[in-house]
C-alpha cells in the first residue's frame, strides 16, 4: 500500500542507464519505485546491450540531451528523492556535479547514489578519470553511498583493505553517510552491511540466499532506499526498509534468460523473515540487542483499552469501572511521593485483578511485584532488562520509528508501542506524528509482538486505528481530560471490545 494516495505519490527519479535485459539499471529503478508506492521517472545517461550473462556493449547519450531531460523533468516534475546508478561518461558525470550544485540546495531532493563501477558479470565500466570525478566533484553533493566492497576499495585512495576507514575517507571527502554492501564477501553465511550515518552507525545482517537470480541487487537496494526516503522515512529507517525490501525481492528471483536472472518486485515489506538483523556499532545503542537467553513473560492478547494515567488517584477512579489494563506514568512528584503511589496501586491492582504497567520506575515495578514496566528509549539504555526478565515482569518498549522498532523487535519484549500517531497535547515529542499508513506497516510486521498504538487518538479516531491491526490501544486525554471521564472510558472499552470479540469470530 503506498504511503500516498494516487493524486499524490512522490516523485523519485533514477538517473542511470538502461539495462535492456529488463533486470537492473533504469528497469530495476523504475519497478522499485513503484512497488514502494512512489512515481518514477529516468533520466538515461547510457544504453547498454546486456542481457543474463554478459554486457555486450554501451552507449552514452549526447551531454546535450542529459541536461535536457534534467531541466526538463525538474521545470513540471521535481523529485524528493534521487538515485543515481551507472553514468559511464567523464562528461556526463561533470555535468551531472553541476547541476547537482545548481539545483540540490533550493530543490532539497536526496541523493542516494550507487556508485557501479563495474557489472556484477564483470564488465568494466570505471577509468580513473571517472573516478576522480566522483571523489572530488560528486560526492560532496551525496547523501548517501552505496558501494559493494570492490567500489569502496576503487573509490577511495587508501591502500588499506580496512573497509570501515576507506568508508571513512569517502566520507571526508564530503558524502554524508556509507552503506558498505557486504554482499561481495561470499565466503560469509550471512549477508552484512555497515550503515555510517552521521549521528548512527549500525550493521544490518540476513540470510545469504542460494537463489542465482540476482541481476540487479545493487540497483534495487539503492532505488528502494530513495523511495523510502520519498515517502518521508529517514535515512536510516530508509536503509532498513530497503534492506528488507531487497531480501523480498531476491527471495523469490527468478529465471529469466541462461545467466542470473532477475528479482521479483512486490510491494512494502512487513514479511517478519525478511527483516534485518540490526546490531549497533556504536556506544549510544549499547546493550540494545537482546541476549539470547533473556525472556519476558507474555501477555495474553489482545490487549485492549489501554488508559495511561498519571497519578495513583485517577487509577482510583477507573478501578471500579474494571479496566483490564492501566499504566501509571508519574511524572511529578518527589521520589518518596512516587514511591508510595506505586506501592499503593500495586496493591491496589492485585485486589482488582488488573495488569498494572508502571512507566519508567523499573526498580519500584520489580520492588513492589508490578505486572509489566513499559520503558522508553532512553530508558532501554540504562536499564537492566535482565532484572526485569528475571523478576518475571513483562515489559513494554515506546518505539517511534522503524529504527528503533526494529531493534525492540529483537529485545522480544511483552509488548511494542507505536507512535505517536496523531498529534498529541499530552506530551512534547521530538519526532513527527507516524499517521495511519505507517501505523498499519508496523503493525503488519509486528504479527509476533502483541503492539499497542499511542498519541492523540480518540473516540472519534479509534475505528481507523483499530483497523490498522493493532492488539491494544493507549490514551490518556480521551478519557482523563474528558467531562465525563468515566463514561469517556466505559464507552471506548465497549468499542474495542466489540472490534476484538468481531476479529475472533
Ligand atoms: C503504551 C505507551 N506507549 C508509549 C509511551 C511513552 O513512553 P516513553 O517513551 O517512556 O515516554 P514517557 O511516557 O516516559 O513520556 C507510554 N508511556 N505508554
Ligand atoms: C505518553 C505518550 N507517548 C507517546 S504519545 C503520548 C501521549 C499520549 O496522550 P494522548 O492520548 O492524550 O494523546
Amino acid at each position: 500500500m503506498p504511503e500516498h494516495t494516487s493524486e499524490a505519490k512522490p516523485i523519485v527519479w533514477t538517473i542511470a542507464s538502461s539495462d535492456c535485459g529488463g533486470g537492473a539499471g533504469i528497469q530495476a529503478d523504475l519497478h522499485t519505485f513503484a512497488a514502494l508506492g512512489c512515481h518514477g521517472c529516468s533520466v538515461i545517461a547510457a544504453v547498454t546491450a546486456q542481457n543474463s550473462i554478459e554486457v555486450v556493449g554501451y552507449e552514452s547519450v549526447s551531454p546535450a540531451l542529459f541536461v535536457t531531460q534534467l531541466n526538463c523533468l525538474l521545470q513540471d516534475m521535481p523529485p524528493k528523492a534521487i538515485k543515481i546508478g551507472l553514468i559511464p561518461d567523464v562528461t556526463l558525470l561533470e555535468q551531472l556535479a553541476a547541476w547537482l550544485t545548481q539545483h540540490k540546495a533550493q530543490h532539497q531532493f536526496v541523493v542516494i547514489a550507487d556508485p557501479v563501477l563495474s557489472s556484477s558479470s564483470g564488465y568494466q565500466f570505471a577509468r580513473q578519470s571517472q573516478l576522480c570525478i566522483w571523489r572530488q566533484q560528486l560526492l560532496p553533493l551525496v547523501d548517501l553511498l552505496t558501494p559493494n566492497l570492490p567500489e569502496l576499495a576503487l573509490l577511495s585512495t587508501m591502500p588499506t583493505p580496512n573497509d570501515e576507514m576507506q568508508a571513512a575517507q569517502l566520507r571526508q571527502f564530503g558524502c554524508a553517510a556509507v552503506l558498505i554492501k557486504g554482499g561481495h564477501a561470499t565466503d560469509q553465511a550471512d549477508s552484512c552491511d555497515h550503515y555510517l550515518g552521521v549521528d548512527q552507525q549500525f550493521s544490518l545482517s540476513l540470510p545469504r540466499l542460494c537463489n542465482t537470480h540476482n541481476h540487479g541487487t545493487g540497483c534495487v537496494l539503492s532505488s528502494a532506499i530513495a523511495a523510502a526516503c520519498a515517502q518521508g522515512y529517514a535515512l536510516a529507517d530508509s536503509v532498513i526498509i530497503a534492506r528488507a525490501y531487497l531480501q523480498q525481492a531476491l527471495a523469490n528471483g527468478y529465471a529469466t534468460g541462461n545467466g542470473a536472472g532477475s528479482l521479483q518486485h512486490h510491494s512494502w515489506p512487513v514479511t517478519p523473515s525478511y527483516w534485518p538483523l540490526l546490531t549497533c556499532d556504536n556506544e549510544q545503542f549499547a546493550g540494545a540487542t537482546q541476549p539470547d537467553n533473556l525472556s519476558f513473560a507474555g501477555m495474553t492478547t489482545p490487549i485492549g483499552l489501554y488508559p495511561v494515567v498519571d497519578s495513583v488517584a485517577w487509577l482510583k477512579r477507573l478501578l471500579p469501572l474494571e479496566p483490564d489494563v492501566v499504566q501509571l506514568r508519574i511524572k511529578q512528584g518527589s521520589a518518596a511521593d512516587i514511591e508510595r503511589q506505586i506501592a499503593e496501586a500495586v496493591l491496589l491492582s492485585r485486589d482488582y485483578k488488573l495488569r498494572l504497567f508502571i512507566n519508567d520506575y523499573w526498580q519500584l515495578a520489580i520492588k513492589y511485584g508490578a505486572y509489566g514496566v513499559h520503558l522508553g528509549q532512553q530508558d532501554l539504555a540504562s536499564a537492566n532488562l535482565a532484572a526485569i526478565a528475571a523478576a518475571g515482569l513483562r515489559l513494554g518498549i515506546s518505539t517511534h520509528n522503524y529504527t528503533e522498532l526494529t531493534r525492540a523487535r529483537q529485545i522480544r519484549p511483552s509488548y511494542i508501542a507505536l507512535g505517536h500517531i496523531f498529534t498529541t497535547q499530552t506530551k512534547q515529542m521530538p519526532s513527527k506524528p507516524q499517521g495511519l499508513v505507517r501505523l498499519k506497516y508496523y503493525a503488519a510486521l509486528c504479527r509476533d509482538i502483541p503492539t499497542v498504538a499511542i498519541g492523540g487518538i480518540d473516540a472519534t479516531r479509534l475505528d481507523e486505528v483499530l483497523a490498522c491491526g493493532v492488539t491494544g490501544v493507549a490514551v490518556v486525554s480521551a478519557i482523563t481530560a474528558q467531562q465525563q471521564p468515566e463514561q469517556a472510558f466505559l464507552t471506548l472499552k465497549q468499542r474495542v471490545e466489540q472490534h476484538y470479540a468481531h476479529q475472533i469470530k
